[in-house]
């Protein structure tokens, strides 16, 4: 740095106040000043990699590079600072006495400092108070500056935090909405098979009851439907299907495609009367809605239900209770389909 100076008496050598921002807040003194603060401290010989102190060390006197280099590390994401002749640095350390060093500062290489503790200082204050005015202006900027950069990177680093939240979040909502789809039917929009497993898992795992309700609903010559109006409206039917059973499950209960043209729904309840409601309720609606399709010969948009209803326990396995909802089921369609049967523990 070229400061200029201010001629004369105590004054000499001292900076003018109006130098701009950067003269205010570099840590580069002017030789008069170099030379004044030589005299006043002691001068201290250092070796490449000594380590003159770390950070959180208490320190109670500042430093003014000589010759050679010091490195500045103030650690986490800081830009460290590579110091070189005439500049200063701990300088807190001295003001504030006491004072917790926020940089490892490190040798560079063979070089000298000018150590000045606090009777130095002192002394400085009375044989030079301009000099030592004008520095401590300078120190209490930098201390400013550096504090509003730091509130700066907090902010830019808050702004990344807040982004990084973001970001993570509609991975969230992503992974939720994917887990969803896992679980879903895409057809009917009702659980699959695997959505109704990890249902019945939870059920078991929470302890939820000792028995549900199981109704197991399985379309009617479906096959038939498929083979005279095509596969669309096979979809339809299904879907009509699917909207009956949404319709009459609380919020408790799950319906469910297991595949094809068959459904079920686990029913929150151990009680006869209620499972028998809901699956009265399935077979009943669609022989309705059948009964009122107009046109003979005009694609169906519901076919006739079988329904097969039972309680299980909640300790018995899926291959148990789908075995007696489907020996209901099996009698239904025996007895020519559209109606529900119940069955008993054997
Ligand atoms: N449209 C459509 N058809 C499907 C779908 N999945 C399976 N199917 C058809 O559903 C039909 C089921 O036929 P079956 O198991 O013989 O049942 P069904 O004709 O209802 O016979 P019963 O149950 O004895 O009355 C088959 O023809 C399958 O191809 C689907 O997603 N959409």
């Amino acid at each position: 740095m070229s400061a200029r100076t201010v001629p004369g008496g105590a004054a000499a050598g001292v900076p003018r106040a109006e130098l701009g921002e950067e003269a205010m807040t570099t840590a580069i003194l002017s030789a008069e000043e170099v030379a004044l603060f030589a005299r006043m401290g002691r001068l201290r010989s250092i070796q490449q990699g000594q380590v003159l102190f770390r950070r959180g060390d208490r320190g109670t006197s500042m430093y003014v590079v000589s010759r050679g280099e010091v490195d500045l590390d103030f650690g986490d994401d800081l830009r460290p600072k590579r110091l070189g002749p005439n500049e200063f640095f701990g300088e807190l350390g001295l003001l504030i006495g006491d004072h917790g060093r926020s940089a490892d500062a490190v040798a560079v290489c063979e070089g000298e400092l000018i150590e000045l503790r606090h009777e130095a200082f002192e002394r400085l204050v009375e044989h030079a108070p301009v000099v030592v005015s004008f520095f401590l202006r300078r120190a209490i900027m930098r201390v400013v500056l550096n504090e509003q950069g730091l509130i700066r990177r907090l902010r830019r680093r808050n702004q990344d935090l807040q982004a990084a939240l973001d970001r993570l979040h509609a991975t969230t909502h992503q992974l939720n909405r994917t887990e969803e789809l896992v679980r879903t039917d895409e057809l009917t929009g009702l659980y699959n098979r695997r959505g109704l497993m990890m249902h019945v898992q939870e059920c078991r795992d929470i302890g939820k009851a000792d028995r549900f309700g199981l109704v197991l609903v399985d379309c009617d010559r479906f096959k038939q439907v498929n083979d005279d109006f095509g596969h669309l409206t096979g979809d339809r039917v299904l879907q009509s299907v699917a909207s009956i059973l949404r319709a009459v499950i609380g919020p408790e209960d799950l319906a469910c495609r297991l595949g094809g043209d068959e459904f079920c729904l686990v029913i929150a309840s151990g009680s006869r009367d209620e499972v028998m409601r809901v699956a009265n309720y399935i077979a009943r609606t669609a022989g309705e809605l059948l009964a009122m399709e107009g046109n003979e010969g005009a694609p169906p948009v519901i076919c006739q239900l079988s329904v097969g209803a039972c309680l299980v326990e909640a300790g018995s396995d899926w291959n148990a209770w789908y075995a007696r909802a489907d020996a209901a089921l099996y009698r239904a369609k025996r007895h020519g389909g559209g109606r529900v049967e119940w069955q008993d523990p054997t």
